[in-house]
């Protein structure tokens, strides 16, 4: 091999070692599209595996929205069996012809990869994203007016439907790995979508050689998303300091100590505020920075609010976010299953028959004499959780009546910080 291309190979190799950081483990999947970046991972990491003796085996989705998908699957096992790694191909039919197709397409694809490495016993998949798919990303984030989490773009680790997501080539420019591919003479596939301009990646890759005469490359983006993954965890670090000094779990409500709330910069108080909003909804994507701000500029004021169907008040020195009641008020489920994604009750004995868990709501709150004792706040109480038979209110624990039962969160603490809180 000419000197030039066996250092292109070796930086190359090198670069994959820094991506993959921690140690291999002893069983690796790995994501092959067909396209040049993941088929080049797929023979680097032939490599790295062999020399570290890790099992790796190796997948392809078809989603048969192409003619061709099927035959590039089948290229993917070639290669693979060429390499002697055991290669599935996982088709996806289940395109409904609603909603947005590369989403659905893409949701699919991963929910298929999760259930075959949980199949295969492989807890830690590798996709092949490289610095300029970063880079683009990048890009588009900076559209939606991303902040620090947003600009952090895609994490060289990650955990999705229980596997770990690995993405080892996040500095490698996708040419490299196409040089890589063409020195051993090897075919991959182009995706026709690459031409199709109605895809908004495709946009911002096109749009992005226009930007490189400013010295805004696919690197220096790359470089963006690296120092603001750094500063994120300084940012998650700091709120989770202070999450454990001025916060409190009660009855599924978060309480914040107000004026020590109102000291922090401005970043700390909205994840602050949207930790508490995610804990209590389950919804994992924050709501947007303007009425978050809003919320919380509220608040300052004394001004009760209302966000992502949770409510926000002020009293008594204390800021309370919990399940806004209208939010919860149709909710109804058998007294034996999760309620609103997160209350279990429990019985004093068996489950009485037609018994249900609905909202305590006012109706409810009027029977029950000893709520203020519970020191929590009317409006807060009105969206917990009740065990109802028909119109008969059996026990409301949360606002003091019914003793014999309990509720209990299905959610734990570690959602809204790492250190245990009592609830
Ligand atoms: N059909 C597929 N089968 C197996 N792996 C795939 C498939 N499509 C993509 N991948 C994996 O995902 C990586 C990223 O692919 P691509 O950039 O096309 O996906 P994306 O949809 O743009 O990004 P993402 O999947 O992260 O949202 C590939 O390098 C490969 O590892």
């Amino acid at each position: 091999m000419d000197p030039r291309a066996a250092s292109a190979d070796a930086e190359l190799a090198e670069a994959l070692r820094a991506g993959l950081s921690d140690a291999l483990p002893p069983r690796l999947g790995i994501a092959v599209s067909g396209g040049g970046d993941s088929l080049a991972l797929l023979y680097l990491l032939h490599g790295v595996c062999a020399a570290a003796g890790t099992y790796l085996a190796s997948v392809t989705v078809d989603h048969g929205l192409r003619p061709e998908a099927a035959a590039e699957a089948d290229l993917v096992a070639r290669h693979a069996a060429e390499l002697g790694i055991p290669h599935e191909t996982l088709k996806w039919r289940g395109w409904g012809g609603q909603g947005n197709l590369q989403n659905a397409a893409r949701e699919a694809r991963y929910t298929l990869m999760a259930e075959w490495a949980a199949r295969g016993n492989l807890p830690v998949v590798a996709l092949g994203h490289t610095a300029d798919d970063q880079a683009e990303t990048v890009l588009m984030r900076l559209a939606r007016r991303a902040g620090v989490d947003g600009l952090s773009a895609m994490a060289p680790q990650s955990t999705r439907h229980g596997v770990t997501w690995l993405r080892p080539l996040l500095a490698v420019r996708r040419e490299a790995l196409r040089d890589y591919l063409r020195r051993r003479a090897l075919d991959w596939v182009e995706d026709p979508s690459n031409d199709d301009l109605q895809y908004t990646r495709i946009q911002t890759r096109q749009a992005l050689a226009a930007f490189e005469p400013l010295g805004i490359d696919a690197d220096a983006l790359a470089d963006v998303a690296r120092n603001m993954a750094v500063a994120r965890e300084a940012l998650e670090e700091q709120t989770d300091c202070t999450a454990r000094r001025i916060l409190r779990l009660d009855a599924g409500a978060v309480v914040l100590d107000a004026d020590a709330f109102h000291s922090q910069p401005e970043e700390i108080r909205r994840r602050l505020m949207v930790r508490a909003l995610g804990w209590i909804t389950g919804n994992p994507y924050p709501p947007r920075r303007a009425p978050v701000a809003a919320l919380i500029a509220g608040l300052a004021q004394g001004q009760a609010g209302t966000l992502d169907g949770c409510q926000t008040l002020l009293r008594r020195g204390e800021i309370w976010v919990f399940r806004e009641y209208n939010a919860v008020r149709d909710r109804v489920a058998p007294a034996d299953h999760l309620w609103d994604g997160r209350w279990r009750a429990v019985p004093p004995d068996t489950f009485p028959d037609g018994a249900e868990l609905r909202a305590l709501g006012p109706d409810g709150l009027l029977q029950c004499p000893d709520w203020r004792e519970t020191g929590r706040p009317r409006a807060m109480l009105l969206s917990t959780p009740a065990i109802w038979q028909g119109e008969n209110l059996l026990a409301a624990p949360l606002a003091g009546m019914g003793q014999k039962w309990h509720v209990q969160l299905e959610r734990g603490a570690g959602w809204i910080n790492s250190a245990p809180l009592s609830h």
